[in-house]
């Protein structure tokens, strides 16, 4: 086979393999059982053996990790991570929706989404590549953890965005993922992590790729950062936007028309928070309108456009810990 042969067969296999793995990783619906995916790959690494100078850092084979790295460089971030304020009550979530509605006649719809307790990071897309990861750090100034993060399956490598845009989520480890490490840990006299948040925290900040490879990490995209694709007016039509073109949100999120529902909303998941196999700490609430979030602006470090519902404490740790013991 000629170079451009091997080209040719090399993106029909980078095609195939990116679209099963969207599939499997993102939408968790696979069209192909695991060995018709296995045996593609198998092809695709084969292939790039052979041909080595046809490899590209969006290839499906990259997800095993590359080369380790001596540090990670410090990336700022143009447009600010922010932190959030804190509602621990009805009557705090009541007075975060009158201030929201005092500058404006116009009624105030919410989205609401439950609150992923993991690592905050933001992803940087330019000409449809994914070419940058970093976490949040302290919100001006973060890790550059590209490596890491091409490891992560639900990160598309691509996307059908051609303009430069920049998303933000929160990567962490499902409870499952969890335990199994802490098992192995225990069988090799390692420490094990005290939460499914510090394992993945601790995964993402290794420098070498190889083992975040292997830590079964997931992510899900809430938020953007620097945007210059189209202007949307709502959260929720830009939720809709970044499912369309290939990230994974998560899929308990609602528009709310009031308070009341967002109440409802949150008493629904304080019940069902244990069936989930992620953890979460609370649920945050955004004021859905972006004109209105731009009109209600920030404080010093939060938004006054969202709020982070915190659930009572952890009993949900406890009970992760009881499996383990068990
Ligand atoms: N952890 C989450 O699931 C989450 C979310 N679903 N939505 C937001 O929106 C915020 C981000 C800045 C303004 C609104 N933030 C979240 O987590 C934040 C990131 C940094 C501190 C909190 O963990």
């Amino acid at each position: 086979m000629n170079n451009q042969q091997a080209q040719q067969q090399i993106a029909e296999l980078k095609e195939l393999l990116n679209q099963y793995g969207h599939e499997y990783y993102v939408l968790d619906a696979p069209s192909v059982p695991d060995a018709e995916y296995d045996r593609k790959m198998q092809e695709l690494l084969k292939l790039e053996e052979a041909f080595p100078d046809l490899v590209t850092a969006d290839s499906p084979s990259r997800r095993i990790g590359g080369e380790p790295l001596e540090a990670f460089q410090k990336v700022r971030h143009n447009v600010p991570m922010m932190s959030l304020g804190n509602a621990f009550n009805e009557q705090d979530l009541r007075d975060f929706a009158r201030r929201a509605g005092q500058g404006t006649d116009d009624a105030i719809s919410f989205v609401c989404e439950l609150k992923i307790d993991g690592l905050a990071v933001s992803l940087t897309y330019e000409e449809g590549k994914f070419v940058r990861g970093a976490t949040r750090g302290d919100g001006t100034t973060g890790e550059d953890i590209t490596s890491n993060l091409r490891t992560v399956r639900s990160i598309p490598l691509s996307i059908q965005e051609e303009s430069t845009i920049e998303v933000r989520g929160e990567a962490f480890m499902p409870h499952k993922s969890f335990l199994n490490l802490n098992k192995q840990r225990r069988e090799n006299d390692e420490e094990p992590f005290a939460n499914p948040r510090n394992a993945a925290a601790g995964s993402l900040r290794q420098l070498d790729p190889k083992i975040a490879a292997k830590r079964n990490l997931d992510i899900f995209l809430y938020g953007v950062g620097e945007w210059q694709a189209g202007t949307l007016e709502s959260h929720s039509e830009r939720l809709k936007y970044m499912q369309r073109i290939g990230f994974k949100t998560n899929p308990e999120w609602r528009r709310c028309e009031s308070i009341d529902e967002v109440i409802d909303y949150i008493k629904y998941w304080e019940e069902k928070r244990p069936d989930l196999d992620y953890e979460i700490d609370g649920i945050v609430v955004k004021v859905d309108n972006l004109r209105q979030q731009e009109e209600l602006g920030f404080t010093a470090k939060n938004p006054r456009w969202a709020i982070a519902y915190k659930f009572p404490a952890e009993e949900v740790l406890t009970t992760l810990r009881e499996i383990e013991l068990s």
